[in-house]
């Protein structure tokens, strides 16, 4: 791992997906490696969609925030800022499509993004979910960049 969390740079958050500061949120964790931003989280036992299989709809949520996170920590290193983020640059998610390869199972997985894309504001990222180096999941998240809100 190199460097601190990429969420530690986002706080104060209490978002769902990815903040810190939520305690009953998915608290997911990223760092970059590479080109490429990292995560490893395990489920809750109550996370089940299918018998012993994650929830897809957390498999999405999981996607979405670390893909955003991405993006926000990849425009923040291209501006120079990445040991502390730039407020203003603040992403939503805009469009997302989910591919679901094989059911997840109930334990530690890893999402692996990376920046396919940047046109103007548009932050196309890819992301993957592997179980056991396995790619179950994948994701393409188109991130907007906007005025910070809130
Ligand atoms: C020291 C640092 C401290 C920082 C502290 C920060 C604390 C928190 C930090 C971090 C938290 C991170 C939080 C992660 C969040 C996780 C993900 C979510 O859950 S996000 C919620 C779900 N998403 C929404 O609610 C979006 C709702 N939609 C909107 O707000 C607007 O529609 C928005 C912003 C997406 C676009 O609206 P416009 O008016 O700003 O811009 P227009 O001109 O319409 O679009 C700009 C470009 O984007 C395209 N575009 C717009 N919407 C699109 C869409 N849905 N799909 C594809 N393209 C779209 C347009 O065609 C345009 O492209 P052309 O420039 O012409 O090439």
């Amino acid at each position: 791992m190199t460097g601190t969390y990429i969420q530690e740079k986002l706080r104060p958050n209490h978002c769902f997906g990815c903040g810190l500061d939520n305690p009953y949120g998915l608290q997911i964790h990223s760092f970059w490696e590479g080109d490429e931003v990292v995560c490893r989280w395990t489920p809750k036992h109550y996370m089940t969609g299918p018998p012993n299989f994650l929830y897809g709809g957390i498999s999405a949520s999981l996607i979405d925030c670390h893909s955003v996170n991405a993006a926000v920590a990849y425009a923040n290193r291209q501006a120079g800022h990445e040991e502390a983020f730039d407020p203003e640059l603040f992403m939503v998610t805009g469009t997302m499509t989910i591919k679901y390869h094989k059911p997840v199972p109930m334990h530690e997985v890893e999402l692996r993004a990376r920046i396919a894309k940047v046109e103007g504001r548009k932050y196309l990222v890819h992301t993957d979910i592997l179980s056991n180096g396995e790619r179950c999941v994948s994701g393409e998240v188109l991130a907007i960049r906007i005025a910070r809100m809130g």
